[in-house]
C-alpha cells in the first residue's frame, strides 16, 4: 500500500491486488464499503421526511447519559437503592480495582497493550465539549504507563483535537471513532516522501467521505444556529450534534433536523453517544476495528502472550469490548457510575478510578517487567 497525498494529509491508497496482505495488515481488517466505488454514487437522493417521533431516536436520546442519578434509576429510587443496584451489577462487572490481582495474574508473563477512550474516561463529562480537559495527574499517569506498555487513545473526536487535549506524543492516536489512525512509526523507505515521514503511519479508511462530511457539517451548523444550546462539532470523519445544553422540549427539532439531513445522504448513518447525535459514514469500521488494526500494526495480534485492555464509557466503546471479548482476546473495562449492560468484563466508576487503575498497572509493570 502506498502513502499518497490527499487533501491536507496523506492517506493509504491500495493498488495491491486483493488477497495480498498490505502493510502487514490483513485484508480482513480493511473496511468493507456498503456500496460500490465512491465516485459513481450520487451524494444526495430526494428526501423522504419521516416523523422523528415515529422512530426510536427520541427514546435513545433520553436514555443517553442522564444528567442526574434519579434519571438512571427513576425517582422512586433512594440513593441506598441505587448503591444496592450498583453493587448487584458489580457482581457481573467487577471493579477492575478490586479484581486487579486477577487481571495481573492473567497477564502474568504476557505483554499488555492499553487502549483508552477520552471523554468520560480520561476526562470528566462536562457541558461544553471544548472544555473537556484531563487533569495533570491523569496526564502524568498516562505518560507513565506509556513507558511500560504500548498505549493508544481511541476517541470519537478528531485525532488532532484529542491529541491536543491529551498532549502526549508518546501515544498512538485514533480519532473519528477509529477512522483516523496514527499508528506506530515505520522506518522510511527510498520512496517515502518528506510529508509521509512527518505524518508517520496514518490510516484513514473513510478519507473519501471527507467532502461529504464537511458539507453535512456546514449544513448542520446553519440549520441548528437558532436552536439555543445546540452545538455541531466537526470530528473530521464524523459530525457530532450536541444537545446536552438544549432544552428537552427542542430535542425533537434537533433529531428531526439530523434525520432530514440523513435522508439526503444514504451513505451516512447515525449513532448515539452521550447526549450527542453522531453522523458518520456507512462503513464497517469502528473502535473495535481500530483496536484490531493497531494490534496488528504493533505486531501484537494473534499472539497468545498479549493481553489487550480497553477502557471506555460510551456506546461506541462497546465495539471494542466486543472485539476483545470474542475468543477471550482481552479485557474491556466499562466506566460507568450506574449499571448498564455491556460487553466489558470489568467496571470502573469514573475517571478518578480510571487513573487509579492506570497507576496500579504501571506499578505492576514496573515490578514485573
Ligand atoms: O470517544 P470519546 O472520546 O468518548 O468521544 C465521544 C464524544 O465525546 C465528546 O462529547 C461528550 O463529552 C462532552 C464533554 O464532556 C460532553 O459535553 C458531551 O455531551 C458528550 O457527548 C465530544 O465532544 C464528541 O465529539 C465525541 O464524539
Amino acid at each position: 500500500m502506498d502513502l499518497k497525498a490527499n487533501h491536507s494529509a496523506p492517506v493509504l491508497t491500495d493498488p495491491t491486488p486483493i488477497n495480498k496482505p498490505r502493510l502487514g495488515i490483513h485484508d480482513s481488517l480493511l473496511p468493507v464499503f456498503s456500496q460500490g466505488p465512491f465516485v459513481t454514487i450520487p451524494w444526495k437522493k430526494p428526501g423522504v421526511f419521516d416523523d422523528v417521533r415515529a422512530t426510536n431516536w427520541l427514546d435513545a436520546m433520553k436514555s443517553s447519559s442522564p444528567r442526574n442519578i434519579t434519571k438512571y434509576y427513576g425517582t422512586d429510587f433512594s440513593s441506598n437503592d441505587a448503591d444496592a443496584a450498583y453493587r448487584d451489577w458489580m457482581l457481573k462487572y467487577p471493579s477492575a480495582l478490586t479484581a486487579f490481582e486477577q487481571i495481573a495474574n492473567n497477564a502474568s508473563g504476557k505483554r499488555i497493550a492499553l487502549f483508552l477512550d477520552y471523554d468520560g474516561t480520561l476526562s470528566p463529562i462536562v457541558d461544553n465539549p471544548d472544555h473537556a480537559f484531563m487533569s495533570n495527574a491523569m496526564r502524568a499517569a498516562v505518560r507513565n504507563i506509556a513507558k511500560y506498555i504500548p498505549t493508544a487513545i481511541i476517541s470519537g473526536r478528531s485525532r488532532e483535537k484529542v491529541r491536543k487535549f491529551v498532549g502526549l506524543k508518546e501515544l498512538y492516536y485514533a480519532g473519528s471513532h477509529g477512522m483516523d489512525i496514527m499508528g506506530p512509526f515505520r522506518p522510511p523507505t527510498d520512496h517515502t516522501t518528506n510529508e509521509e515521514v512527518k505524518e508517520g503511519n496514518l490510516y484513514q479508511p473513510a478519507s473519501e467521505f471527507l467532502p461529504m462530511i464537511n458539507e453535512v457539517f456546514v449544513t448542520l451548523v446553519e440549520l441548528t444556529k437558532n436552536i439555543e444550546g445546540a452545538k455541531v462539532e466537526n470530528n473530521k470523519f464524523c459530525v457530532s450534534v450536541h444537545y446536552r445544553n438544549v432544552d428537552e422540549k427542542s430535542w425533537t427539532t434537533v433529531a428531526q433536523l439530523v434525520q432530514d439531513i440523513l435522508k439526503h445522504y444514504t451513505r451516512l448513518r447515525l449513532t448515539h453517544g452521550r447526549m450527542v447525535l453522531e453522523v458518520r459514514p456507512v462503513l464497517k469500521w469502528d473502535k473495535g476495528k481500530a483496536v484490531e488494526f493497531l494490534l496488528e500494526s504493533l505486531g501484537l495480534s494473534n499472539c497468545d502472550d498479549v493481553v489487550p485492555i480497553y477502557v471506555g464509557d460510551d456506546r461506541t466503546d462497546e465495539d471494542a469490548f466486543k472485539f476483545l471479548r470474542e475468543d477471550g482476546r482481552g479485557y474491556g473495562i466499562l466506566v460507568s457510575p450506574a449499571p448498564k449492560e455491556s460487553n466489558a468484563y470489568y467496571s470502573l466508576r469514573d475517571p478518578s478510578e480510571v487513573m487509579e487503575f492506570i497507576n496500579l498497572l504501571a506499578m505492576y509493570k514496573k515490578s514485573v517487567p
